[in-house]
């Protein structure tokens, strides 16, 4: 095995980039390659916060740049030519991620004095402090009551593991001294920089593509990537014409903001897609406590979700699982009972139908007092966090933290708002209600009201 890493260091001593601009010997590096990067220019915004730029017009669906297998980082390429890999695949040690793979072979290359992969590594950020999974106890303090805080603490007890299990099988690793701090940062590099890419028609793979991972992400991206089986590489294409000069984005996905923070270290005001998590959980002095775990074959707790809209299935799935948490009466309860028949598997969220006007009541009385609960367990007010993000000398991790935050308290708000005007109405007749609908802004909420509250108030007006 050392042979086979003598033989790839050797291979790599062959052209050294010395430049002492890292970006240059980056590019050259590349152009040796036979990428093709003469379409974009990087530029640096500060030293952890870089940036591609088009160098010239480039129309609708050319590529923007290209990189071929030798120069990018495959699942394939980071098994093959890593020792600790390889002896990890000998020992049968599967890995709790494939990340794994790649941060083994960074800590490799990172470590040899020749390695053909220095250009690209020498411009990996140096500094990754402002990923959650470095805070200390008074950065974590900031995250006190947001959901966040717990999959963080999640992320350090998995990356902790991984560490500790590394070592203890794999005697190299444990013989070249790779710290947990390393072992760390190269995970976080590689998740914050990895792409999936389809190579076959159904074998999708993570490479770590040099350059175009210095493109950042925007909601309105205008380039789309992929696998070239004709040109055997990776390739960026513009899905517009881009004018020269005109930095470069892509869509990292439809994620929540929770997704980019923990995955990128940065969270927006003005993504579509924040969320925000909590549980919903069976009251153990509930006198049906008993019968309501059986029912769902052993489960107390259940995660739910509230985003921005209400206008969408996780407010009714939400409302769902409090509303079966605030059964009471054993006649609801057997209706339950009943409509489980239907199903395989009972799923509070899925399938706790209204049942009286009574339980709504009960249930957007128990979701709202869950929610202000919830909002009061945060380290700061809305307000407070507008404030301090005015506040130009608010650090930059931290305004990541508090734009997170501040989006998580504004969803929870609108939702209590959405109780208290429930709350408000549930009372009136079922023609009053026809018409508070009409103009109703939510359209969910009011698509809930005529759909369910309103045959119910009809059932009881009928019966008086
Ligand atoms: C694939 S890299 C992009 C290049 C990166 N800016 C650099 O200098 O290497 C992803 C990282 O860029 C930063 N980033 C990307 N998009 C961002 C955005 N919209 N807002 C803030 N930071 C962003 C985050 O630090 C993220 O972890």
């Amino acid at each position: 095995q050392e042979d086979l890493e003598s033989e790839l260091r050797t291979k790599s001593k062959r052209i050294t980039y010395e430049d002492p601009d890292p970006y240059k010997n980056l590019i050259q590096w590349l152009k040796d390659g036979k990428a093709e990067v003469s379409k974009v220019q990087i530029e640096v915004k500060s030293e952890g916060y870089r940036t591609l730029r088009a160098s010239q017009f480039i129309r609708q669906g050319e590529w923007v740049l290209f990189v071929p297998r030798t120069h990018y980082l495959s699942l394939e390429e980071v098994k093959k030519s890593c020792l600790i890999n390889r002896k990890m695949i000998q020992l049968n040690y599967i890995p709790n991620n494939i990340q794994t793979y790649f941060v083994n072979h960074l800590l490799q290359e990172n470590r040899r004095q020749n390695s053909f992969w220095k250009p690209y590594i020498d411009v990996l950020p140096k500094d990754v402090s402002g990923f959650p999974t470095y805070f200390d106890a008074e950065q974590d303090a900031l995250l006190k009551g947001s959901p966040t805080l717990f999959t963080v603490m999640n992320q350090r007890k998995i990356f902790r593991e991984e560490y500790d299990n590394l070592k203890e099988a794999v005697k190299e690793f444990q013989r070249y001294g790779y710290t947990y701090n390393d072992f760390v940062k190269f995970r976080i590099l590689t998740i914050s920089r990895s792409f999936p890419v389809y190579i076959g028609e159904n074998e999708q793979q993570q490479l770590l593509v040099p350059l175009a991972d210095f493109i950042n992400h925007d909601n309105n991206g205008f380039l789309q990537y992929g696998y070239s089986p004709d040109a055997d590489g990776f390739f960026m294409q513009a899905v517009r014409n881009i004018q020269k000069g005109e930095e470069l984005f892509y869509n990292y996905g439809q994620w929540s903001n929770k997704y980019f923070f923990m995955n990128y270290g940065f969270a927006s005001l003005t993504n579509p897609m924040n969320q925000f998590d909590f549980d919903v959980c069976l009251d153990r002095n509930d006198r049906m406590f008993k019968m309501k775990v059986e029912l769902t074959g052993g489960n107390i707790c259940w995660g739910n979700r509230l985003v921005n809209e209400t206008d969408h299935d996780t407010f009714r799935q939400s409302l769902a699982t409090v509303r079966f948490a605030q059964i009471s009466k054993l006649d609801d309860f057997m209706q339950l009972e009943e409509d489980v028949q239907n199903y395989n598997q009972f799923w509070p969220g899925w399938h706790t139908t209204p049942k009286t006007i009574e339980l709504e009541k009960a249930t957007f009385k128990a979701l709202r007092d869950l929610l202000v609960s919830e909002l009061a367990n945060f380290a700061s007010t809305i307000e407070d966090d507008q404030r301090r993000l005015n506040d130009p000398s608010t650090p930059e991790f931290r305004r990541h933290i508090i734009m997170l935050t501040m989006r998580e308290k504004q969803i929870i708000k609108k939702n209590i708002e959405v109780c208290d005007m429930m709350l408000s109405v549930i009372d009136k007749t079922s023609e009053q209600l026809k018409d508070l609908m009409r103009y109703y802004n939510y359209r969910e909420i009011a698509r809930f009201v005529n759909s369910e509250i309103i045959p119910m108030k009809l059932e009881a007006e009928g019966l008086a």
